[in-house]
């Protein structure tokens, strides 16, 4: 690793938490390319990874796929990478004075593992309590979606997940767990089908044992996907 060129996320990306282990390691550097001059560049690396490995790229059905993956990979894959699409996630007066735990569960959750970039495929479950603030349902949806789009260890995003929600809702009672397959262990490596990983991050109310357990009984984990 080129230690001197990687810095932590700049502020905007991530969450507030700068220097700790949850940030995505970023050059500096890392936004001065435009998404366009990012996917020609990507086009080119592409291009000579499938033609190092013998392929005649000028085949019909191999001709589009160094664009068809630069663009896979800046606009959808690793889309999470620019906060510009860091979803907005306004808040609203908690007016039902509802004060329990409020948990979206099964999130579907595509993310791609930065070892070996290959899928990370699984669902996310979140609960929060509300200290006030309330968050669109789907925005939790949405949260969970833009860090997953990023190349990722499992732990990491769990921790952003959970730090973001703390964030826009105000509070440190925010927990979240995630239950999802590797392809790199699944399909490859160990070539093991059936195992999965799951990581959790439990914040203020949820380090209770009782809450803790609540949610826990609430997502009823069972993997089956
Ligand atoms: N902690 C953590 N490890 C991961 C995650 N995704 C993949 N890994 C592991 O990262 C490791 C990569 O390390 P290496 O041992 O260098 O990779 P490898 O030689 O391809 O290892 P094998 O997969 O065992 O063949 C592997 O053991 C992966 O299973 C993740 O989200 N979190
Ligand atoms: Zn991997």
């Amino acid at each position: 690793m080129d230690s001197e060129k990687l810095f932590n996320t700049i502020e905007d990306l991530g969450n507030d938490h700068i220097g700790t282990a949850s940030d995505t390691p970023l050059r500096k550097d890392a936004f001065e390319l435009s998404d366009i001059e990012k996917i020609a560049s990507i086009k080119k690396d592409v291009h000579n990874i499938l033609h190092t490995l013998g392929l005649d790229l000028t085949d019909d059905s191999l001709k589009g796929t160094p664009t068809r993956v630069a663009k896979m990979f800046v606009q959808e894959l690793f889309g999470g990478l620019h906060p510009d699409r860091k979803p907005k996630a306004s808040t609203f007066d908690n007016k039902y004075k509802y004060k329990e735990m409020l948990v979206e569960k099964n999130i579907t959750l595509y993310s791609t593992c930065e070892h070996h970039l290959l899928p990370i495929v699984g669902k996310a479950h979140i609960a929060y309590i509300s200290n006030g603030n309330v968050v669109g349902l789907s925005k939790m949806n949405r949260i969970v979606d833009y860090y997953a789009k990023r190349p990722q260890v499992q732990e990491r995003l769990t921790m952003q997940v959970v730090q973001e929600l703390q964030k826009v809702l105000g509070t440190e009672d925010v927990a979240c767990v995630i239950d999802a397959k590797h392809l790199c262990v699944n399909s490859r490596g160990i070539r093991d089908v059936d195992s999965s990983t799951v990581t959790s991050e439990f914040g203020g109310a949820f380090k209770n044992p009782e809450t803790r357990r609540d949610f826990l009984d609430y997502i009823n984990l069972d993997t089956d996907f």
